[in-house]
């Protein structure tokens, strides 16, 4: 009656009752331990029909009653405790549907308000008035009001009546369930065994930042292949850019060209988070390096220390992208796994290493990012001075996701905190409350991005209750409970079971994210986007409340071998364990979540043609609002949820920005000493950190280009053949010092200083 869960006291029976619309149907009355386990529904009409078909000595009993004190295969009243009558759909108070709420409570204070101790003989009379005013009857009328689609998804008509074996006959002469299950496993392996494949990337005008890097590259695999230690030649490098600056694609062509020259392997590509992994083709940190997510890292030993030195033994160099995701003690973790790889007691184990990112996306969850300075744990420090010890940074400044200049000035100032009203008028446009109904349509399919993870599930579920196919009769969905091994393991929260539910909602066509590293080589990877194509269950499954044994799935970006001309991937249920005070538990459940919406922090890495974000209330974060707004390629594709302009303008009093500024000062000149004076006006800037400041502490070197303006527009020499030569004759002189400045740092950057001396051309044609 208080909605509170409801215990079997050893005694007593439950009888389940569905109120759909208004209808009672009986559930099973199975029992798990006590516990009423509302999923297995058998024949729903058969308490209906046989209370329609009651004998007429118990004619005027209403349905509660017959529920709660009738055998109704007898008909005989109960001579002990009557039953337990529980009422579906049940509803949580303070859930947003709290006039529901207290309808049904109402309904159930009111028909179970008839407690007396009532033979039937003896009530006859007065329990006829009484049933037909009985505060349960009107609520029930009220209640007639509430759409269908309010009945909880799995429960509906369509869901029961559904046919779920339907399907399964298609996927007969790929196997049976035990080879589906393994299906990605064997797959992979066989992969191990043939690899040596080189991604085949696209042609790409590489920008003059994106190719400096690139050189730093070549440099290095001179060096190995020569067997040589050139001074000079970095090995830890820092590449930084702004979100859409081409940092992810870069890594792939690294990848390509290191693989190239050297095998399979001689990469290890390592992203902090699944997405992040898959975006550049890599893996975790945490699965690659055996780094636990909780606690300390631990010596490997064993087999898997072996194994793991058999990988780093053929690795020549490490990638990680997205570092804002890492913390300081991540990082000394990464080192100390990396020595013991290569058995080498120097930073990273002597290996060349790349971090990538942009410190004004999103920092670590519930940590300190590499930049923070506030009071670190000894660990921490010892990832902190790692971080410090890179000494070569490389910015990248071209934005290749966003072409609108307009639109990336309002990015970049939400990324430091600087927006203006204007930007706030600009992003105003793009509310949803501000475009035509038609515009709204259009985003239709679009993701929607949201801060919270509460947003992101109501969101899901009620998109999932809306499906339809493409008649627009709605479809079908399946409530998959997860198995258990013990009873205490379903008391245990998705987060203690590493993100599996306890119950997951699906339907045939939703929309899912992979929420395990299945296969991060082909893009099955935590965060990997599809589409549920199949639920299949084994013969003698209870439909459709039951466990399934696979879901058929097709990944937008898997590149592996699949099943049927769509490339399905079947997938099984995963094994999570863990400790509790109940003992060893494990759940057994599918690794996908519905992703009609996702957070803003696993989006951070897509490129997305459309979204719509709703940016959340507050700023519980930095970074979150640039990150989700900078996903879309332009304004055009960027619906908003409405915000207030102090949304945006709060960041400047956020406390940990003043670390993040601090940092940015040292990346964007300190130290830094000008090496090449401006040409002509508004000219081109190659500035060169010394690497060294007063204290003789080596610095990050700056090696940078991006003031390369040949702003001839507005012209200092009206005659266009002087002014030409006026320009020539600065280039010259930029090249001459250039060049030094390269051989000072042994980089070969002639191409593309001959690239920009064109590009420079070309604008001043112009
Ligand atoms: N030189 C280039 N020329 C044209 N397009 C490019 C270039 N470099 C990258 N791109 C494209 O720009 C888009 C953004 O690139 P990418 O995802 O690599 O950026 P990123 O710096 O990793 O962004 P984020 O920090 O948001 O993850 C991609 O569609 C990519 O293919």
């Amino acid at each position: 009656m208080t909605g509170a869960n409801l215990f079997n006291s050893g005694d007593r029976n439950f009888v389940a009752v569905h109120t759909d619309e208004g209808k009672w149907t009986l559930l099973n009355t199975n029992c798990v331990d006590g516990e009423l386990n509302h999923h297995h529904q058998k024949s729903s009409s058969s308490f209906m029909e046989k209370y329609a078909k009651r004998p007429s000595v118990v004619e005027d009993v209403s349905m509660w009653n017959a529920a709660k004190f009738y055998n109704i295969k007898n008909w005989k009243k109960f001579s002990k405790k009557p039953n337990i009558v529980r009422v579906f759909p049940r509803l949580k108070m303070g859930g947003g549907d709290d006039e529901k709420y207290y309808r049904q409570q109402v309904f159930e204070l009111g028909t179970g308000g008839v407690e007396e101790n009532d033979e039937f003989e003896n009530d006859e009379s007065e329990n006829h008035d009484v049933v037909a005013n009985e505060d349960w009857m009107i609520a029930q009328r009220i209640a007639a009001n509430i759409a269908p689609g309010d009945v909880n998804p799995g429960m509906r008509e369509v869901d029961l009546k559904y046919d779920w074996h339907a399907n399964s006959h298609l996927y007969d002469c790929y196997g049976d369930f035990k080879y589906l299950e393994k299906f990605i496993e064997n797959e992979k392996k066989n992969y191990e065994e043939t690899k040596n494949i080189i991604e085949d990337l696209p042609d790409i005008n590489f920008s003059t930042k994106q190719i400096l890097v690139k050189n730093v590259m070549e440099r290095q695999i001179e060096a190995l292949k020569n067997g040589i230690n050139v001074d000079g030649i970095p090995k830890k490098v820092l590449v930084h850019g702004k979100a859409g600056t081409g940092k992810s694609l870069l890594i792939r062509y690294l990848v390509n060209e290191a693989t190239r020259e050297f095998r399979q392997g001689s990469v290890l590509l390592l992203g902090p988070t699944g997405v992040a992994a898959v975006n550049s083709g890599g893996a975790t940190i945490h699965s690659a390096s055996s780094i636990p997510a909780k606690g300390n890292i631990q010596e490997l030993i064993g087999e898997s220390a072996r194994k793991f030195c058999d990988i780093i033994r053929k690795v020549k160099f490490v990638i990680i992208d997205e570092y804002s995701f890492i913390c300081c003690s991540l990082l000394g973790d990464i080192d100390y796994r990396l020595r013991q790889g290569t058995g080498i007691q120097e930073p990273f184990g002597n290996l060349n290493i790349y971090l990538f990112g942009d410190h004004r996306q999103l920092p670590p969850v519930m940590n300190r990012p590499l930049y923070s300075s506030s009071q670190l744990t000894p660990d921490a420090l010892h990832g902190k001075n790692l971080f410090n010890s890179f000494d070569f940074l490389f910015v990248l400044t071209q934005c290749h996701r966003q072409k609108d200049p307009a639109f990336q000035g309002i990015l970049d100032r939400v990324s430091m905190g600087l927006s203006t009203y204007g930007d706030y008028c600009v992003l105003r446009q793009r509310f949803e409350c501000n475009v035509t109904f038609n515009e709204v349509k259009k985003f239709n399919k679009a993701l929607r991005l949201f801060s919270t993870k509460e947003d992101v599930a109501k969101h899901n579920k009620k998109t999932l209750k809306e499906l339809t196919d493409d008649a627009g009769n709605l479809l079908p969905i399946a409530i998959i409970p997860a198995k258990h091994n013990i009873n205490g393991a379903k008391l245990a929260s998705e987060d203690k079971a590493n993100g599996l539910p306890k119950e997951l909602i699906m339907g045939c066509g939703a929309r899912i994210m992979l929420k395990r590293n299945l296969w991060a080589k082909k893009g099955l990877v935590n965060g990997t986007m599809g589409c549920l194509v199949d639920i299949l269950y084994a013969e003698d499954n209870e439909l459709p409340l039951g466990t399934p044994r696979i879901i058929m799935c097709q990944f937008d970006t898997y590149k592996g071998p699949g099943i049927g001309p769509n490339n399905l991937v079947p997938i099984g249920l995963v094994v999570s364990s863990w400790k509790s005070s109940h003992g060893s538990c494990s759940r057994l459940q599918f690794p996908v979540v519905l992703s009609y919406a996702c957070t803003i922090h696993k989006s951070q890495g897509f490129s997305l043609d459309q979204a719509v974000i709703d940016i959340g209330k507050r700023k519980f974060c930095l970074g979150i609002t640039y990150v989700g707004l900078s996903r879309v390629r332009s304004l055009d594709g960027l619906l908003l949820k409405d915000f207030v302009y102090e949304r945006l303008d709060c960041l400047k009093n956020r406390f940990d920005l003043i670390d993040r500024r601090a940092f940015e000062e040292e990346l964007n000149g300190h130290k830094v000493v000008e090496v090449c004076s401006k040409v002509v006006k508004h000219g081109y800037t190659v500035n060169k950190g010394l690497g060294k400041d007063e204290q003789g502490i080596t610095k990050p070197i700056v090696l940078s280009a991006h003031s390369f303006k040949m702003d001839v527009g507005s012209s200092l020499e009206p005659n266009v053949d002087v002014h030409q030569k006026l320009i020539d004759e600065k280039l010259m002189k930029v090249e001459e010092e250039f060049k030094c400045l390269c051989e000072s740092l042994c980089i070969d950057v002639k191409r593309q200083f001959d690239d920009m001396i064109a590009d420079a051309r070309s604008r001043s044609d112009l």
